[in-house]
């Protein structure tokens, strides 16, 4: 389980985390709203050791992660998927899982099968090269990526990013129409379903927390066990999946979550 307690972050003068505060559990998925600029992905950043806290703590299953670089927590655990997932598009998906090797003793070097059970299109596609593969499928290698460290929790900032809109989609098919040309293959909505069922594959694993960093309102409640808005660097509203699904409820978090 990972507690956050009462954590502070600065850039310089300026101050991107209030006290934050939060718990995720594992073989649960707990979402972090909020809009650009609110300090979604500066909490990542404190969890996986990217940037130093101020102030507060960070621990993993009791033991302490603040003060660890992000070797040391990733050897403990944490893994993280970063925003624009950081697939290397020329080495193939197979190079691209070993990347994951990193924190692991040479003897555990090994890509579980596991990871192929949950992700079968990786197995398919493990000679292409990672730049070959659809938005969504490269979400999956980038999850398996980190799940081949084993982690106990596993961060996602922001996986829908370049997910486009349905009709932003169907305004690209009637430009590609028009000129003649194919449909441009940008990341579509059912890539967006792909990336929900693997998070989905990952929480039904039972023993990884899941904190899931999200802008879009719809996908988040369709995960979400546990939730957090944040705004200007502060949580704001917290409470469970269920009550995402409760319409008063909703609009406040909506609220939130636009301009
Ligand atoms: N490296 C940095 N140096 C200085 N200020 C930064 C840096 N990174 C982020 N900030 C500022 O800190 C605040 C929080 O940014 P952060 O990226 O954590 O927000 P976010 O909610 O993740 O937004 P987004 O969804 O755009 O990633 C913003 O005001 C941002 O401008």
């Amino acid at each position: 389980m990972l507690n956050v307690e009462g954590i502070d972050l600065y850039y310089g003068a300026a101050i991107a985390l209030k006290t934050v505060s939060i718990e995720a559990r594992p073989g649960q998925v707990t979402c972090i709203l909020g809009r650009n600029g609110v300090g979604k992905t500066s909490l990542m950043r404190a969890i996986c050791g990217r940037h130093p806290i101020a102030a507060g703590e960070i621990r993993l299953d009791g033991a302490p992660l603040h003060g660890l670089r992000p070797e040391a927590r990733a050897r403990k655990g944490v893994a993280s998927v970063p925003q624009g997932r950081e697939i290397f598009p020329l080495l193939t998906v197979r190079e691209n899982l070993e990347i994951g090797f990193a924190p692991l003793p040479r003897k555990e070097r090994t890509i579980p099968d596991e990871i192929f059970e949950m992700f079968p299109v990786l197995r398919q596609m493990l000679g292409r090269r990672g730049g070959d593969l659809s938005g969504g499928q490269q979400q999956q290698l980038a999850i398996g990526r980190a799940l081949v460290t084993r982690p106990r929790l596993l961060l996602l900032d922001e996986p829908t990013e370049g997910i486009q809109p349905s009709i932003i989609k169907d305004i690209g098919r009637a430009i590609g129409r028009l000129r003649g040309k194919a449909p441009t293959s940008g990341p579509t909505a059912e890539e967006a379903e792909e990336i929900r069922h693997a998070v989905e594959t990952v929480r039904q694993k039972g023993d990884i927390a899941i904190v899931l960093v999200e802008q879009y309102f719809d996908f988040a409640r369709d995960l979400a066990d546990t939730f957090y808005v944040m705004d200007r660097g502060e949580i704001v509203i917290q409470g469970t999946g269920a009550e995402l699904k409760d319409p008063a409820r909703e609009a406040d978090v909506r609220r939130r979550l636009t301009v």
